[in-house]
């Protein structure tokens, strides 16, 4: 038996939920030009992938206000001013993703689940507008459930949209799987009732991702199979 189906007493999950950023495609590297790109037209230095990296996961509003601010924290920032910088962060993040990776051991994880009749779904904080051509562009497949940062009215760490996939999928929380690398996702699985699995590779503000207490910590989707 393999460790996916040991969290699920030996049978299979009926729908696998999966965070985009940082668990299915390393993104920052885009995200970083992206935002860079919307300091220099501020005349201001670019922020760089290392610090971008630990200021993902919160949607790009909170993106964009983080690296206003130069920190994780952003309470200063105006909200004008960055309304202005999302616009200029969107115009340069719509153009190019081609910086972005599917992380090793997401492809055969995936078809594995495919194989199998797996309902799957992506629920993310990022920008709906950018979610499907992401997937489609990295080849990642379909998925029967796409929800965006700006889908429903809340992001994770609420867990409305893992219930609402659930309530979609006709999937109790004892059948469904959640899948992230940051706090935010074992929150929102957390509230939502169900089997949370991290990846240790991914963005969570700079602290592992270890110490949110997910029930399993695996450094590779194919660890599950
Ligand atoms: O855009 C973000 O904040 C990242 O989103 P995700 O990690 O929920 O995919
Ligand atoms: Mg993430």
């Amino acid at each position: 038996m393999n460790a996916l189906m040991r969290l699920f007493d030996g049978a299979l999950p009926q729908l696998v939920m999966f965070d985009l950023d940082g668990t299915l495609v390393d993104s920052v590297p885009d995200l970083a030009a992206a935002v860079d790109h919307m300091l220099a037209l501020r005349g201001r230095p670019p922020a760089g992938v290392e610090r971008v990296r630990d200021w993902v996961g919160n949607g790009a509003l909170v993106l964009v206000r983080r690296a206003l601010a130069g920190s994780l924290a952003h309470d200063g920032v105006g909200e004008a001013e960055a309304r202005a910088a999302l616009d200029d962060f969107f115009e340069a993040y719509s153009g190019d993703h081609s910086a972005t990776a599917v992380y090793p051991g997401v492809m055969p994880f995936l078809a594995w689940l495919r194989e199998r009749g797996v309902a799957l779904a992506v629920i993310t904080n990022k920008p709906g507008q950018f979610v499907a051509p992401i997937l489609e562009e990295k080849g990642l497949g379909d998925f029967d459930w796409i929800i965006g940062g700006d889908t429903l009215p809340v992001k994770k760490p609420d867990p409305a949209g893992l219930l609402h996939v659930m309530r979609a999928a006709g999937a109790a929380p004892d059948r469904s799987l959640f899948i992230g690398d940051s706090r935010n996702d074992v929150l929102a699985a957390r509230a939502a009732g169900v089997t949370v699995v991290a990846v240790d590779y991914g963005y969570n503000h700079g602290r592992p991702v270890a110490a949110e207490g997910p029930d399993l910590l695996v450094d590779s989707l194919a660890a599950l199979i």
